[in-house]
């Protein structure tokens, strides 16, 4: 089954749809956001997403009064969510310079006047953050948008999943392994869950959200048929702010893109052909002919 995630199809064997995750590392600076949208755009990628709070609902409780030392003075962590929040204006200008670039945008809605916010915005999909997989609320909203979905699966059992999935459906959704552990260590990646999430959900195109350091483990998700790879990106992996560290910087996004493309093209048909390259090599080499 594929997915149409504006002008891209998901799935099918189609080339894998590149995410450029930028959630909160624009640390609430518009230019520092159309930045990272170059940096997707000149690495190939297909699409940037962020990250939509509501912070006086989508904080948990228990967080928001905690002190926070931020690069604008020590502030509760309610007041740091503030200060990370793009207004609509703001959201107009980085959607017309991804536009402009020739990608895709979108992003996780974390409470229900969000979705509501992204859809004024027209945005051509929506993502689930795996935090949010058990938000019953949230999704019931996300289904009446009739855009596609994907749903992340970290910090997740099956049952929750399967909850998640009878609820939105397998119309346009793309659902997306992950671990939430930043950043996530090899044994932590259990990769074999990309098989057997497309095994549980047939027909449910399976990609990959990664928050590893480096690019290895993105790739091998490619290798084991991720139809989709989520990185989260940054100018500077030692900037301040919470996932900067667990992100690829320019350079590592435009190697994952390449190797990426090399992996699809690599991976084949399984249908045994001999090449006509082989036949040189063949004519010198072999001694007993068929
Ligand atoms: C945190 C997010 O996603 P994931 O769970 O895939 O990392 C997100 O999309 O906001």
């Amino acid at each position: 089954m594929t997915v149409t995630i504006g002008s891209r199809v998901v799935g099918g064997g189609r080339p894998a749809y590149v995410i450029a995750e930028i959630g909160l590392n624009h640390n609430g600076d518009v230019e520092l956001a159309k930045q990272l949208i170059d940096v997707a755009a000149d690495a190939g990628a297909d699409a940037v997403k962020f990250q939509k709070r509501t912070p006086e609902i989508a904080t948990p409780e228990h967080m928001r009064d905690i002190p926070r030392e931020t690069p604008w003075g020590t502030m509760s962590y309610l007041d740091y969510r503030r200060r990370v929040e793009f207004d609509r204006d703001q959201y107009i200008e980085i959607s017309d310079h991804a536009l402009l670039r020739g990608l895709e945008w979108f992003a996780s809605p974390w409470d229900v006047p969000s979705v509501a916010f992204l859809e004024d915005l027209g945005v051509v999909a929506h993502k689930v953050a795996s935090a949010s997989l058990t938000d019953r609320e949230l999704l019931e909203a996300l289904r009446v948008t009739g855009k596609p979905v994907i749903l992340s699966t970290g910090m997740s059992t099956t049952e929750q999943i399967d909850a998640a999935i009878e609820l939105l459906g397998t119309d346009r959704l793309v659902l997306m392994h992950a671990t939430s552990t930043y950043p996530m260590e090899p044994d932590e990646a259990n990769l074999r869950m990309i098989p057997a999430l497309r095994d549980r959900y047939p027909g449910v195109p399976v990609g990959y959200s990664g928050h590893e350091r480096g690019l290895q483990i993105s790739i091998a998700a490619v290798a084991l048929g991720a139809v989709a790879v989520e990185r989260h990106i940054t100018l500077d992996r030692t900037m301040w702010g919470s996932d900067h560290a667990a992100s690829l910087e320019p350079a590592g996004l435009k190697n994952l893109v390449r190797d990426i493309r090399v992996i699809e093209a690599a991976l084949g048909d399984g249908v045994k052909r001999v090449y006509p390259g082989e036949l040189a090599p063949m004519a010198k080499l072999r001694r007993v002919p068929a």
